[in-house]
């Protein structure tokens, strides 16, 4: 149970990588101002969490079921807290799926969205209005770089924003670049396992011989680890109400954002990243090295570092 004065941070997906590590950072807090409770869907897979918490679990981290696809485990959650109180909501589990989009089923396809968005969505509507009655509280979601392609998503969670500035609830989204997590194991896995049916061969082969590779690349120069995005989320709560909307984690990703901000058309963007796979190949990452040193640096400014 959380001690007076304590805030009470609930995580959701802290079975591995990012969740994990944001939950053993926060209860570790060297000041002691945060209680997690860190959720899972499957207990089973507690160990390497109770492992890394330490002397942590039991006192300023305790453990709870949640899977974000199901109405009634979420309430179950939210109910079994006391007094349903959460200071800070930090929306965290999230699934991948990479490949051709005629190779992929609309059921898989339904399976991201139940997770990733209806799960965020879900976890919101239990929790959001006990903080407006509270005029109080923090709502984080981690997204991705790539979640700043998808407009819709975007709007919806923007103008939450807006509406809970004026209930004095904040609104943050983490936007991390590559992380090394299960999330990229799993997507390895996931593609040695497929055989992208519907697709043809060419597509197969781009998506496998060029994409792939490529792709493990930039995880390998600019991946980050979970403890680094742990670090920045405890940087945006740490800030309660002057914490920004948006924050990338990842400088050495900001130029590939900046591109989409710098010409509207989108023409840029999809020419550079286009020059970037197809011609440049194992010199990508020199070219995003070279796009780092041109911004001289600038756009690290427009990051939350952790460090
Ligand atoms: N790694 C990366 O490169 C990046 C990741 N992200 C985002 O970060 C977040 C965390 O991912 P990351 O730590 O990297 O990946 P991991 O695969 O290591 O962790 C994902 C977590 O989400 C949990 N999860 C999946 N489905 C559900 C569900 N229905 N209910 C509850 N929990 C669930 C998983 O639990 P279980 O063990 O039960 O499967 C696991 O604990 C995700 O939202 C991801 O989209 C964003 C940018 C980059
Ligand atoms: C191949 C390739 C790219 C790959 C980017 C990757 C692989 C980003 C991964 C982000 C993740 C994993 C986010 C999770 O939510 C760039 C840099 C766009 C440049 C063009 C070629």
């Amino acid at each position: 149970m959380a001690n007076p004065g304590q805030k009470v941070v609930l995580i959701t997906g802290c079975s591995s990588g990012i969740g994990l590590r944001m939950a053993v950072m926060l209860a570790k807090d060297e000041k002691q101002r945060y209680h997690v409770i860190a959720t899972m869907r499957d207990l089973k897979r507690k160990d390497k969490l109770v492992e890394a918490a330490g002397d942590a679990y039991g006192k300023s981290l305790s453990l709870a079921v949640l899977d974000v696809c199901t109405d009634e485990s979420v309430k179950q959650c939210i109910d079994g807290i006391k007094n349903r109180h959460v200071d800070v909501l930090i929306n965290n589990a999230g699934i991948g799926l990479v490949g051709p989009v005629e190779s992929i089923s609309i059921a898989e396809m339904k399976s991201v969205f139940e997770t990733n968005f209806f799960g965020v969505i879900r976890m919101i509507k239990e929790v959001m209005p006990d903080m407006k009655k509270r005029k109080g509280g923090h709502i984080i979601v981690v997204s991705s770089v790539m979640g700043l392609q998808g407009v819709v998503f975007n709007d919806v969670y923007a103008c939450l924003a807006v509406q809970l500035l004026k209930f004095n609830v904040t609104m943050s989204m983490i936007e991390p670049g590559p992380v090394h997590t299960e999330f990229e194991s799993k997507m390895i896995q996931d593609v040695r396992q497929k055989e992208f049916p519907g697709a043809d061969a060419d597509t197969v082969n781009y998506f496998k011989n060029v994409y792939l590779p490529s792709s493990v690349d930039i995880f390998e120069t600019l991946g980050q680890t979970p403890d680094d995005i742990a670090r920045c989320t405890k940087k945006v709560i740490e800030q309660g109400s002057s914490a920004r909307f948006r924050n990338l984690t990842n400088p050495l990703y900001t130029p590939i954002v900046a591109l989409k901000y710098a010409e509207e058309t989108g023409g840029l963007s999809v020419h550079a990243f286009y020059h970037m796979l197809f011609n440049l190949g194992p010199l990508m990452h020199v070219s995003m090295k070279a796009m780092q040193y041109l911004t001289c640096g600038c756009l690290r400014s427009r990051t939350i570092s952790p460090n």
